[in-house]
């Protein structure tokens, strides 16, 4: 049985590695664990407010429908602009299509709009999209914080529109193009295709999946899951919403007549005993898999489209022995399942309680934005940087577990947390005391401020005993945030995305 892993990232002990890829057969007992267990995992997440409320969806859905017309009338003014023919004006024609957890009807409310805006090829990305459109949005009432982000893999649009964060990127389109087709990549560049990417694999995963409900519980699961032990996050190495899809489809894909509570048995069982490196892989995806490949990456999950790249991933050796260590801890918790003390709340126990109680030593990070900086982008900044400091680290020999909680110093007067954030990393070695700290501020310095064209802030990075961890404040489900402590995934607006940071 594999059961630990070490801060080498290597497995302690472990067996069953000729089993099936990924699997370890269940006993025929746990296969079609209770149906009541379902219905009690489905309460307890609705007890959580993972389910939208009705009125949230009806916010969400006439958000989406300003959008269409708002680009719609942009597009006509573009055409109008760019002295089109009579009819190609009135056929001129922009949308915008969803995609991300929105898209794959796992939300909550806390999470982003994911929204592709297509258009013509005559409408450009520079001048139309990022100007034009920009200026119609910025004028728009409902409309905040709007900011453009276009050295990004995936150049987009941010935006706060009635409360709720978008990420709107742009795309032109030939007409009548079929995103799904596996002949799209030879008919579009490759920046287009990038793109289009998070529609596609949206699309894909969702005729890919049999039992659509099943896979949106467990993905809602695993997604909360990932949350409440301090391993969601790509800016922190962990893994985001797409790696958890795509892991959550597979589980789905192999056990279609499994009901929720055994899926979620499943998802556990396999990903303990992943023999990582070789990639996760959807049936149906263009390309098979092969066993023996082994990919780049720690932890590689393959997207089920052309062309079949695997997600992007900041895992290192130091998150991916977390993630692994989340990953058995819920193997060991679920193979319970039927013990009558079973407890789905045990699964989802916040990590943060015992945090302190892990680590002698931590890494603090202390982040202040300058007065004018009000849409946080220099603390957006220095997280998009994190995974080269975790990477420094390890190159110090230092294993680190970074926390992506997010402190603000209620102490120093100034709790604004877009002006001054502190991340506390505890530290995986023996002799804290020799990391010579003085360099790896100023290899991360440079490194933030290469390239950086927003007005620089400071950060100061410092090794701390446990005692110097703030106390966290569990706060009531109805107010998760407040000002002493957040988790920052929910702060969507100020954390540029991490495929596109
Ligand atoms: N690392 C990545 N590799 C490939 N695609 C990514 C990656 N990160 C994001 N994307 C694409 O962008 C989409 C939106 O990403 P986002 O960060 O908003 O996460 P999400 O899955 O929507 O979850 P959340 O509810 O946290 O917003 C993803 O669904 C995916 O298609
Ligand atoms: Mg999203
Ligand atoms: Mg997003």
């Amino acid at each position: 049985m594999a059961n630990a892993y070490n801060q080498r990232g290597g497995r302690v002990a472990v067996t069953n590695s000729d089993e099936v890829v990924g699997c370890v057969p269940l006993p025929y007992f746990l296969v079609r664990t209770d149906f009541l267990l379902s219905i009690s995992l489905l309460q307890f997440m609705a007890n959580e407010g993972l389910v939208p409320s009705p009125d949230e969806t009806l916010k969400r859905r006439s958000i989406v429908l300003r959008l269409e017309k708002i680009v719609q009338d942009w597009i006509t003014k573009v055409a109008w602009q760019r002295k089109r023919p009579e009819n190609g004006i009135s056929n001129a024609s922009a949308g915008v299509i969803i995609y991300g957890s929105y898209g794959l009807g796992v939300h909550n409310s806390e999470s982003d709009i994911d929204a592709l805006c297509f258009g013509p090829f005559f409408a450009t990305m520079e001048e139309d999209f990022f100007i034009g459109l920009h200026n119609v949005l910025k004028s728009t009432s409902g409309v905040s914080k709007i900011h453009c982000v276009k050295d990004a893999k995936v150049p987009l649009m941010r935006f706060i529109f009635e409360g709720i964060a978008v990420d709107m990127p742009y795309a032109r389109l030939p007409e009548n193009v079929d995103m799904l087709s596996p002949m799209l990549p030879t008919s579009i560049d490759e920046t287009t295709l990038k793109i289009l990417s998070g529609v596609r694999v949206n699309k894909r995963i969702l005729q890919l999946v049999p039992h659509l409900e099943n896979f949106q519980s467990l993905l809602r699961c695993v997604k909360f899951w990932a949350k409440q032990r301090g391993v969601y996050g790509h800016l922190f190495g962990f893994l985001g919403g797409i790696h958890l899809a795509i892991l959550s489809a597979f589980i789905c894909q192999t056990s279609p007549d499994f009901c929720l509570s055994a899926l979620v048995l499943k998802f556990f069982n396999t990903f303990a005993n992943w023999p990582w490196p070789i990639p996760v892989v959807l049936q149906g995806n263009t390309i098979q898999v092969v066993r023996d490949v082994i990919e780049k990456g720690w932890m590689p999950i393959r997207m089920p489209c052309s062309p079949s790249e695997c997600c992007q991933s900041n895992v290192t050796r130091s998150t991916f022995t977390r993630i692994m260590n989340e990953f058995l801890r819920g193997h060991k918790l679920t193979m319970g399942i039927l013990q009558p003390d079973f407890e789905w709340v045990n699964l989802f126990e916040p990590y943060s309680n015992m945090y302190r109680q892990l680590y002698s030593r931590f890494l603090k990070i202390d982040l202040l934005a300058c007065a004018k900086d009000n849409l946080g982008d220099w603390i957006g900044r220095v997280k998009s940087r994190f995974p080269s400091l975790i990477l420094k680290l390890e190159e110090m020999n230092v294993l680190c577990d970074p926390n992506p909680t997010e402190y603000v110093d209620q102490h120093s007067g100034n709790v604004d947390s877009k002006k001054s954030v502190v991340f506390y990393w505890g530290l995986g070695t023996d002799r804290p005391m020799d990391i010579n700290v003085t360099s790896l501020e100023k290899d991360f310095r440079s490194n933030l401020s290469s390239g950086y064209r927003g007005m620089p802030g400071k950060m100061k990075l410092s090794i701390v005993p446990a005692s110097e961890l703030p106390n966290i404040v569990q706060l009531p489900k109805t107010k998760r945030m407040e000002a002493c402590w957040r988790v920052p995934e929910h702060d969507q607006y100020r954390m540029p995305n991490s495929f596109t940071g």
